[in-house]
């Protein structure tokens, strides 16, 4: 499998405040990566660096072996992210707002491509062409992923995406990541969900000050174990 990702000693200083330390890992186009860690260990740090939204102070961010800080218009084409709340038209209708954003990142669809790919993403036909104002945050999140679709992104950077969502949410939620996987999207994604990284990870990342000082793979390791050990890390 291709390395979609890949941190090369990663490293972002804030003045005199290291937030990422020499982030040295590699991501395979298939792979869900769930990066756990406490409050300011440098997750979305991370995430921003390959994004694009934040310059590194040394070392180099890839995508699809292009480097982010000198390339960002072209890797931005390769990826979607995914916020915590996903930012939409709460007066627009599922299929006007997939419409709108994929028309802003260079995309016009038929109506039956918008609607195949918010089926896609598991958003029920009866909300298609409901207000997004009466969306749960689920339902946001699913018209996040298929704008991501729409976009064509081989990576989905996603932060928090199961805080606030109810068990029978996370667990579609679940599902529709390891679809996506099993499509050759790459994921990356921020949680603090232990018990979620371990259901939809392939891999996960325990980071602690700026550093990762773990990955493992997820079929190596139960729930407990991984809530041990990152009770032990941090
Ligand atoms: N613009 C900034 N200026 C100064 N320090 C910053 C800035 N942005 C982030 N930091 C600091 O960098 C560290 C890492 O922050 P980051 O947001 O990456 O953590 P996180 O792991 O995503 O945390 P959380 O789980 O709370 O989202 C924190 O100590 C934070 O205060």
């Amino acid at each position: 499998m291709s390395i979609v990702l890949e941190a090369v000693n990663l490293t972002k200083h804030y003045q005199q405040y290291t937030a990422l330390r020499q982030l040295s890992l590699s991501i395979h186009a298939g792979e869900i990566f769930c990066l756990l860690g406490q409050n300011g260990a440098g997750k979305t740090t991370t995430i921003n660096l390959f994004l694009g939204f934040l310059e590194a102070s040394d070392g180099k961010a890839l995508i699809n072996g292009i480097e982010v800080t000198p390339n960002n218009t072209a890797t931005k084409k390769m990826i979607a992210y995914i916020p915590e709340v996903v930012q939409l038209y709460g007066n627009l209708n599922g299929i006007e707002n997939l419409d709108f954003f994929s028309r802003l990142a260079g995309f016009s669809y038929p109506p039956e491509v918008l609607t195949a790919f918010l089926e896609k993403a598991g958003l029920q036909e009866a909300a298609h062409h409901k207000r997004l104002a009466a969306y749960s945050k689920g339902m946001r999140q699913k018209v996040g992923i298929a704008i991501a679709l729409s976009k064509n992104a081989d990576v989905i950077f996603m932060d928090e995406p199961t805080s606030g969502l109810d068990p029978m949410a996370t667990a579609e939620f679940t599902t529709i990541c390891q679809e996506l996987a099993a499509d050759g999207k790459t994921i990356f994604m921020a949680t603090h969900d232990i018990f979620n990284a371990v259901n939809v990870g392939s891999r996960i990342g325990i980071m602690k000050q700026g550093s990762l000082i773990h990955t493992v793979n997820s079929n190596s390791i139960s729930a407990i174990e991984l809530q041990q050990l990152y009770l032990e890390t941090i």
